[in-house]
């Protein structure tokens, strides 16, 4: 059996997998940044990026109950608040749907998944099912897309203030909040990955869950590619 890597290169091999497959790289990530994209493009990119975040708190609130330890229990709980919010502050789910609306969609056709395309409910039911499916330790480490998340959360931020000016500014404010929560929520997942990955096969599959994750995110972008591509054409 192979020695575990040390902390410090399990940790790099884990951030090398953002470099080459996190969907910052994806083609319409990159449009959407160069400007390239039409208004309805962006509102179905919207519309199905909900369905990712609406199953964020659900996959946070199974792999809550799997966590081994009350402190990180707490922890973990945070998550599930930031996105579906509480009274008095309603949280991620509801900001990400004054992106919609900013954009000229209505609340419902997010809350409706009118506009879902059978491609992105397979990625993100994919990524739920992972979670219930796999031990906790390979569900956090799937959440450690978040290390990359920050980076992705500013170039848009940049990209929607340049490119897309019709998008009003009430829609930058779930991207502005996610920037310091995904910091907090990384530290937390990052040291229990690294705390708890003891063998070299246990740091083995944190790596092949973070791939996983890297496909479900790169899965949902070519299917609302495909769909901008095809309504083109039509
Ligand atoms: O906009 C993005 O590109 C992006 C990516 C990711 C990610 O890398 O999984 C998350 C988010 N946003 C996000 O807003 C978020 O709340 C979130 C939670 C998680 C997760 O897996 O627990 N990823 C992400």
């Amino acid at each position: 059996m192979s020695q575990p890597w040390p902390a410090a290169e399990f940790e790099a091999r884990l951030r090398a997998v953002g470099e080459r497959r996190y969907h910052h790289l994806h083609p319409f990530n990159q449009r959407m940044h160069a400007g390239q994209l039409s208004p309805n493009d962006m509102r179905l990119w919207i519309a199905n990026r909900f369905y990712y975040q609406k199953n964020v708190p659900v996959k946070d609130g199974i792999l809550l109950s799997k966590l081994p330890t009350r402190e990180d229990r707490r922890l973990w709980l945070q998550r599930i608040i930031d996105q579906d919010g509480r009274e008095g502050n309603e949280g991620g789910l509801e900001l990400w749907v004054m992106m919609g609306e900013a954009a000229g969609l209505e609340r419902d056709d997010l809350w409706s998944d009118r506009f879902l395309l059978p491609g992105v409910r397979f990625a993100v039911d994919a990524y739920v099912t992972f979670v219930r499916e796999r031990p906790w330790l390979e569900g956090v480490a799937a959440s450690l897309t978040e290390l990359f998340a920050p980076g992705i959360h500013e170039a848009r931020l940049e990209a929607f203030r340049r490119h897309y000016p019709w998008i009003r500014p009430e829609g930058y404010r779930y991207s502005e909040s996610r920037l310091s929560q995904a910091r907090r929520d990384v530290q937390h997942g990052l040291s229990l990955v690294l705390q708890h990955a003891r063998t070299r096969e246990d740091q083995e599959r944190c790596v092949a869950a973070l791939e996983f994750k890297c496909d479900v995110l790169w899965s949902l972008l070519d299917a609302v590619q495909l769909a901008c591509e095809q309504r083109r054409a039509a």
